[in-house]
């Protein structure tokens, strides 16, 4: 394959003559009228080849083809500066029509042969309210050409109506596409989440509800273009928010596995998370925001700082199940960054080299069986707030975010504990998210690599909780209604009997908390709310198991900021690499 895809010329870049050579892996140019001290090679990676097209081609911010009979163009996505990614472009001129026809041909085919993992056709579902409600602006102006360029073919929806996308990934039909992208924030996100996880496991004939059936992992990638309010998931997985850089990784086909965490309340299946299932604090702050919608994303610091003063914490038995202490800890003040040995241990662990997946599965599996039951540490108190995460959850307020070492890969989620402390001490716990001093290194906080967690109200709660009922009901008129909306707008999966989430919801409230009612409120409320990577739950008690690498997103992780610095400030030096050229 490589001898027929070897292709050797002189190619023209401006008015500069170069050796051009197509390995299948590379593509290298070197001047060709210089000394032999002074000559400069540039190597491409086939990989990091965007698409190539006949002609001299203009493409962002506008496309533009100048069809001529000797030139043609490549893009090549390329690190600018840190993290983020950019389209570079090279015009190369050839002496005649048939060469120039032999050089796209050759490339394209290396393209197919050598980075086997790029899509080729895409569902796309953009969110027009999203964030800045610029979602189709940023698609079509941004994205769509590169995936043009790149020869992918999408079939774009525009959804009308919330979980659109879910139902559409659940129920229509999906053969031909590789991925699936969302243009949106983390609330699309998680649609397309919760879409594609019920549509696997249903055509693997497996019960999402039951928190010990092991979970098929998706087959089809998802990836995300950032247009939302909040954009964390994308934050953590790529680094930076830049719809250009997320295209550049769809493109190149770039692949990060990443942790799913399952919540159950009984036997139901509540939602599944990837970023933050909080209750205490984080729980009450948005449960605090939704009722100031209206103020847009102010409305999170306005909440955090009512519920900060209303100087809460919550009663709760907390059981986890331990991750093994010799793969990692949740302070060995490490980061999962692209290519982490530690997400790569585990994907040898889940998926060891054998090509009967059930079997690794049912392995998995095992440990969550009687077997590990005698594993389970359990906890209880009064915490200002109760964090699981699966991944660092990092976003552009908090850089290093809940739990800077967690992984987005090895099958563990951090279980981070916050003891009832005085207010000024809890300050500087949630002020240490800001900065990089260390969060966990406070006497009231404890963090642990989990693989599972529960969570239940101490005996004699209940009673405390019906007589907050009354006043949740005063302060929040409507909520009851609005608990059963949230599950059936964002809970899990089609499957889910609505029926049975409605009995719960009921029955759940002669348990579940009266959620926050402000300042106002003189007494302070029994039991806080769950806070399920931006939505409430409507169960205390709940149960989490974390699925590793349930699913797969087109991005790489965060790659070394700093040695992504060094390379940038490299090719500035080195004006070649910066490719635009004739
Ligand atoms: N056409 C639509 N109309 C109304 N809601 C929609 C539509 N399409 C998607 N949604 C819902 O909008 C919610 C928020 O979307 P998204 O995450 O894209 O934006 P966001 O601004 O980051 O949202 P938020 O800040 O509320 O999390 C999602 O839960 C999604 O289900």
């Amino acid at each position: 394959m490589e001898t027929d895809l070897r292709l050797e010329s002189s190619l023209w870049i401006g008015n500069k003559r170069y050796r051009a050579v197509l390995t299948g892996w590379h593509l290298k140019w070197t001047e060709a009228d210089k000394k032999n001290g002074d000559k400069k090679t540039v190597s491409v990676p086939v990989a990091e080849v965007v698409g190539v097209e006949n002609g001299r081609v203009e493409i962002l911010p506008q496309k533009s083809v100048e069809d001529t009979d000797k030139d043609f163009t490549g893009g090549r996505s390329r690190s600018t500066y840190g993290l983020l990614w950019s389209l570079g472009r090279t015009q190369f001129s050839c002496p005649s029509r048939v060469l120039r026809d032999q050089w796209t041909n050759h490339l394209r085919t290396a393209l197919k042969t050598h980075s086997p993992l790029r899509p080729h056709r895409l569902l796309v579902f953009i969110n027009p309210f999203g964030g800045k409600k610029k979602g189709r602006e940023i698609y079509h102006s941004l994205v769509a050409p590169l995936f043009e360029l790149a020869g992918i073919s999408s079939h774009v929806i525009v959804t009308e109506r919330a979980n659109q996308a879910r139902d559409h990934l659940l129920k229509k039909d999906l053969t031909g596409f590789d991925g699936v992208v969302c243009v949106g924030g983390d609330g699309m996100f998680s649609e397309v989440l919760h879409g594609l996880i019920g549509r696997t496991q249903q055509e693997a004939g497996l019960c999402e509800t039951d928190p010990a059936v092991t979970l098929q992992p998706c087959p089809l990638h998802i990836g995300i273009i950032p247009a939302g309010s909040t954009d964390c998931v994308c934050y953590a997985t790529v680094g930076v928010i830049d719809p250009v850089s997320s295209a550049l990784h769809i493109i190149i086909g770039d692949s990060q596995p990443l942790d799913v965490c399952s919540v159950h309340h009984a036997s139901t299946l509540v939602r599944y998370s990837v970023s933050l299932v909080g209750y205490g604090f984080y729980g009450d702050v948005l449960a605090e925001s939704e009722k100031h919608r209206w103020m847009g994303p102010l409305r999170y610091d306005y909440s955090g700082t009512v519920v900060y003063l209303s100087n809460r914490s919550y009663a709760g038995i907390v059981q986890y199940l331990p991750a093994d202490p010799l793969l990692s800890s949740p302070k060995d003040k490490t980061r999962c960054l692209s290519g982490c040995n530690v997400c790569s241990r585990s994907t040898e662990r889940l998926f060891p080299h054998t090509s009967d997946s059930g079997s690794l599965y049912s392995s998995h599996f095992s440990q969550y069986s009687n077997d590990s039951e005698g594993e389970w540490v359990s906890v209880e108190g009064r915490f200002r707030c109760v964090s699981i995460t699966c991944m660092s959850s990092s976003c552009a307020r908090s850089p290093l975010g809940l739990s800077p070492s967690a992984h987005l890969a090895d099958g563990t989620g951090d279980l981070i504990l916050v003891w009832d402390t005085h207010p000024l001490s809890f300050l500087k716990f949630l002020y240490r998210h800001t900065s990089t001093q260390d969060q966990f290194d406070l006497p009231f906080v404890e963090v642990h690599r989990v693989k599972a967690v529960r969570f239940s109200l101490p005996d004699g709660r209940e009673e405390e909780v019906h007589e907050g009922i009354g006043e949740l009901n005063r302060a929040i008129g409507g909520e009851e209604r609005e608990y059963v909306d949230t599950v059936s707008r964002n809970g899990s999966q089609q499957q889910l009997a609505q029926s049975v989430v409605e009995r719960e919801t009921m029955n759940e409230h002669k348990t579940v908390a009266p959620i926050l009612c402000g300042l106002c409120c003189k007494k302070t409320p029994a039991v806080s709310v769950w806070n399920c990577d931006g939505e409430i739950l409507p169960f205390t008690e709940i149960f989490c198991r974390i699925h590793g690498q349930l699913v797969r997103l087109y991005a790489r992780g965060i790659e070394d900021a700093a040695a992504m610095q060094n390379c940038s400030q490299e090719s500035d030096k080195n004006k070649s690499r910066c490719i635009t050229y004739k």
